[in-house]
């Protein structure tokens, strides 16, 4: 029986990566599968891992329709095993919805790769709308780490440095500035306690040098 399955973690904890992995091994056993993704950071239409892999993939827009994409293509004589439906956490809950239909009515597995919340805290739509959907959700095993070595659970924006709470929800960026399209805006993976305190990394590393704080644990 087809299922959803929502593959979550924080940033760079290595979906994409498994994303890539998962469409190999399904395509090696002579599957036909169809990889979607929506704003990688290695351009439109790419679906890219940290690693070093990419392949191309189909670009999901607001409008995209995945139904009629998937019946449009099994319509025309195509055939379709699985979708490897990578950044989730950045479709539509219409799109979602969607993704639970093409499962059920058409049998086609579906595998769903998305961070959870975004640099609010806050959870994205298509990721909420998952995780309510999902048959099944899985937690990465590869743990991200926080500065203090806690696991990571969180991903906090940054702007020339500082840990920042407000802006648009969608900005384009990596946990290493060097390779963000923005340098001025960053990502970096934090543990709940530190996010909440708004403690980076290095913000943590000033204020330990800094004679005029207490120390932090
Ligand atoms: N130079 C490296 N050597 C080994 N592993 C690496 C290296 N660079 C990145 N990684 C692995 O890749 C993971 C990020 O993979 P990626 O698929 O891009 O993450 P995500 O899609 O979750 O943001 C990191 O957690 C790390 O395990
Ligand atoms: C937290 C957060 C992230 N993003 C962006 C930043 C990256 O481009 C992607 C996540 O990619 P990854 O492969 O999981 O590292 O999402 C965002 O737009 N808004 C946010 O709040």
């Amino acid at each position: 029986m087809a299922q959803l399955n929502f593959y979550s973690g924080t940033m760079d904890c290595g979906k994409s990566t498994l994303a890539l992995q998962l469409d190999h091994n399904h395509r090696a056993r002579g599957r036909v599968g169809q990889v979607f993704t929506s704003h990688d950071r290695a351009g439109t239409a790419t679906l890219s891992s940290r690693l070093g892999l990419s392949v191309t993939a189909l670009e999901v827009t607001p409008e995209f329709d995945f139904w009629d994409h998937v019946v449009g293509g099994l319509t025309h004589g195509g055939r379709i095993d699985y979708l490897v439906c990578d950044e989730a956490q950045f479709y539509t809950r219409r799109q979602v919805d969607d993704l639970a239909r093409v499962v059920d009515e058409l049998s086609v597995d579906v595998f769903a790769f998305g961070i959870l919340t975004d640099f609010r805290t806050r959870l994205f739509e298509g990721s909420s709308r998952l995780v309510e959907l999902a048959d099944h959700v899985h937690t990465l095993q590869v743990e991200a780490l926080c500065w203090c070595g806690r696991r990571a659970t969180h991903n906090a924006r940054t702007e020339n440095g500082a840990m920042v709470t407000e802006g648009e929800v969608i900005v384009v960026g990596d946990v290493e500035a060097q390779r963000a399209p923005d340098a001025s805006v960053g990502y970096e993976v934090l543990c709940r306690r530190h996010h909440r305190r708004r403690l980076t990394a290095a913000s943590a590393h000033a204020a330990a040098l800094s004679p005029d704080v207490l120390p932090f644990d």
